[in-house]
């Protein structure tokens, strides 16, 4: 039994969103397709990772999957885009607009300025395994978690985050390997090669998220943030260095040569810079 006391944020038909302690836990709820996303799932997502994102109370947003499937007892982190709802150009609703908007969810957990934990319950497959590695971290459940890329089965291939950071991640020959044979791998498998941080016992595998979680929340978050960022610049090109430098920019707003810029401007005077030292 989890000492976690979570508070629903919002009631969504395909996810749980739940806060605590500066913790935000989004998870999967759609077990009896071992957490497959669809258009709805995702814009829901969406909205909860904004929400979190949003929230100055939030430091560390976990992500995972609610289970086990009532059907059989499986459990599942997230089994990618629901074929079911794949269309002709895309993932379709109710509204009939083909989507791959799960490439947005993915952009906005690398992007937060705060730390995204994939908590893997079960299966991590296609798009839900490209999730787990656009994570800045990953736990794996020691008896249950699978991971497998099967996009190479099913005409989808994720170029980005998915496969070419995964190769910064476990080697171009491992990456390779994953995405052409589509093999299963364990949680002590993910371990051995780098895309997995610790393999937890099953039952211990949300307490320790949430523990990780508060040591993390521990640190300074400024430092946090800018060395997610730093760590993001070198492979996200000059979006990379714009959010980097978005946040140096943030620093600099907090200087007094920053204040005296903005209040000569508002007092309609030349800004007055001569007693700020040039530190090297
Ligand atoms: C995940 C599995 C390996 C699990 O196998 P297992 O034997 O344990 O369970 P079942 O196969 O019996 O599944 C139980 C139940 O769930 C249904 N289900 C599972 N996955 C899906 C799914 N993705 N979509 C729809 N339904 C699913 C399954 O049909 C069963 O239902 P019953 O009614 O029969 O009980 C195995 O299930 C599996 O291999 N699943 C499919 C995995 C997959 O191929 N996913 C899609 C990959 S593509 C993708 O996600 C993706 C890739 C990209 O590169 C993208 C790029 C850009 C945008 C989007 C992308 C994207 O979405």
């Amino acid at each position: 039994m989890s000492k976690i006391n979570w508070k629903t944020v919002k009631e969504y038909e395909d996810i749980t969103y739940k806060k605590c302690g500066g913790v935000a836990r989004i998870a999967f709820n759609r077990p009896e397709v071992r957490n497959a996303f669809r258009p709805k799932t995702v814009g829901e997502l969406f909205e909860a990772f904004l929400d979190a994102r949003e929230d100055p109370s939030i430091g560390v947003v976990l992500l995972s999957g609610e289970g086990p499937s009532p059907k059989d007892g499986g459990w599942a982190f997230c089994s990618g885009g629901d074929q079911n709802a794949r269309g002709h150009q895309g993932y379709v609703d109710d509204d009939g607009v083909p989507r791959l908007n799960i490439l947005e969810v993915q952009r906005l957990m690398r992007f937060m300025p705060k730390v995204v934990i994939a908590v893997v319950p079960g299966w991590a497959v296609g798009g839900g395994h490209s999730l787990h590695v656009t994570c800045d971290l990953t736990l794996a459940s020691k008896e249950h978690a699978i991971f497998k890329q099967t996009d190479a089965d099913v005409t989808s291939f994720d170029g980005g985050y998915g496969s070419a950071y995964l190769a910064k991640m476990v080697g171009q020959k491992r990456a390779r390997e994953i995405f052409f044979l589509g093999r299963n791998y364990s949680a002590q498998d993910a371990y051995e090669m780098g895309m997995v941080n610790a393999v937890i016992p099953h039952d211990e595998l949300e307490d320790t998220a949430y523990e990780w979680a508060q040591e993390i929340l521990a640190k300074s978050p400024t430092s946090i943030k800018m060395l997610k960022f730093a760590f993001n610049l070198t492979d996200d090109g000059m979006v990379g260095q714009q959010v980097f430098a978005g946040e140096a920019t943030r620093l600099a707003y907090m200087t007094d040569e920053a204040k005296e810029g903005r209040n000569a401007f508002l007092e309609k005077r030349k800004p007055d810079f001569k007693d700020i030292k040039w530190i090297s």
